[in-house]
């Protein structure tokens, strides 16, 4: 007759295997753990590192040089969306270089995105996180350097009170990293501090660019080339180059304000500063400097060179009537005194050198204005 086994102990053999089990068990959870740990401190420091950044492109190249790292993925890029194109023509003409930043996209609207929304009501919703395969057909325009082997994607609103700025886009080699039942708090919170990050600096440079442009023309403003003169004075020095500067007033402006109103007057500002910006090269900047004066700094220009400029730009405002608003049409001409920075001295602080090079322009003015208006005149030192 076989005994019953009564005993509840386990055999000595199975303890020990338990017991490593568990104890494997802890070391993969400790693993993990400090996994976490590490990943949230990476985390954090970048999240200090992008709340830290002063302007646009300080804060997208971080975004673009850290987080693939930090988060271990193959590709991220960024979709801002820009119905009007201002925020891309803004950062241009603060001067951002976007050939650097080949992951930074811009999209018309919310529906180029990628998200699943209703069709009706697109703006008034706060879509979800999208996670799933790569697709070529449906991905390829939001990573469009997809690195080889591409395999699992999540596009990730960027979310501002409710309202959608753009999407972060997250790829990685890995088929499991990003599936439909994952949990999305960790990506989100991401996003959204990315999001905030994002619009504080856009609505900076905004700012910025406003404070240095002409609200009526939208050309540039006196403070901004004020600034800009000291930069190039430098350069020239160091990179020995010449640098000019044109001092264009409108003739007769008063009459046209009294003949057409100020309103008519201001849409003569608007056309005239049209026609010299039509003139000018990229690098040159063309600013109001108040009332019926604009001024124009020609980069790598001698007097001659700029002389011809000025002369295409007084022959390009004459050249035809003006259409205003109401209907009514004038005709504009404009007088220009052109002066040039020879070899600057190297010891003269910049500041003088550029009240002066400015004085002389304005003096080439007055004597083309004394002269009979609709002319050119260049700064002849006495
Ligand atoms: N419409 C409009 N007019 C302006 C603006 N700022 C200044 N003005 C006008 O520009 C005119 C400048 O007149 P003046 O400085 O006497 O010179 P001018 O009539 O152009 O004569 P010359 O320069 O000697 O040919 C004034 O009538 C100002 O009121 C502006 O923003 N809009």
């Amino acid at each position: 007759m076989r005994q019953q086994v009564t005993g509840i102990q386990p055999p000595q053999t199975d303890l020990a295997a338990e017991n490593q089990a568990l104890r494997a068990r802890l070391a993969y959870l400790l693993e993990q753990a400090e996994r976490n740990h590490s990943i949230m401190t990476r985390h954090q420091a970048f999240d200090l590192e992008i709340v830290g950044a002063s302007n646009f492109p300080e804060l997208v190249s971080t975004i673009f040089r850290t987080l693939p790292v930090i988060s271990e993925l193959e590709s991220v890029t960024l979709t801002l969306i820009d119905e009007d194109a201002d925020i891309h023509t803004v950062m241009e003409k603060l001067g951002v270089d976007f050939a650097q930043f080949p992951d930074l996209l811009f999209a018309e609207s919310i529906d180029e995105l990628g998200f699943e929304l209703e069709p009706r009501n697109l703006a008034a919703q706060a879509p979800r996180p999208l996670l799933c395969m790569y697709e070529a057909a449906r991905h390829a325009r939001h990573f469009p350097q997809a690195p080889q082997g591409l395999q699992s994607v999540a596009l990730v609103p960027l979310l501002r009170n409710k309202r959608i700025i753009g999407s972060l886009n997250l790829g990685s080699v890995d088929p499991t990293r990003f599936t439909p039942s994952l949990g999305t708090d960790f990506i989100e919170h991401m996003a959204s501090i990315i999001a905030i990050c994002l619009e504080n600096v856009i609505s900076n440079e905004m700012l910025k660019y406003i404070g240095l442009t002409d609200s009526l023309t939208g050309v540039y403003n006196r403070r901004y080339i004020d600034r800009r003169l000291l930069e190039e004075i430098a350069r020239a020095r160091r990179q020995n180059y010449q640098i000019s500067f044109m001092y264009i007033d409108i003739d007769h402006f008063k009459r046209v304000n009294d003949t057409v109103g100020h309103q008519g007057g201001d849409d003569v500002l608007r056309e005239v500063a049209a026609r010299i910006k039509a003139e000018l090269r990229l690098s040159d900047a063309l600013a109001r400097f108040g009332g019926e004066e604009f001024v124009v700094l020609l980069i790598d220009a001698d007097l001659e060179s700029a002389a011809f400029v000025a002369e295409r730009i007084r022959a390009g405002v004459a050249a035809s009537l003006i259409e205003l608003a109401q209907g009514l049409q004038v005709s504009i001409t404009a007088s220009i005194g052109v002066a040039s920075l020879g070899q600057p001295e190297q010891d003269r602080p910049a500041e003088q050198v550029a009240l002066e090079l400015i004085a002389h322009a304005d003096e080439a003015l007055y004597q083309a204005k004394e002269g009979g208006r609709n002319r050119v005149i260049r700064y002849q030192p006495h």
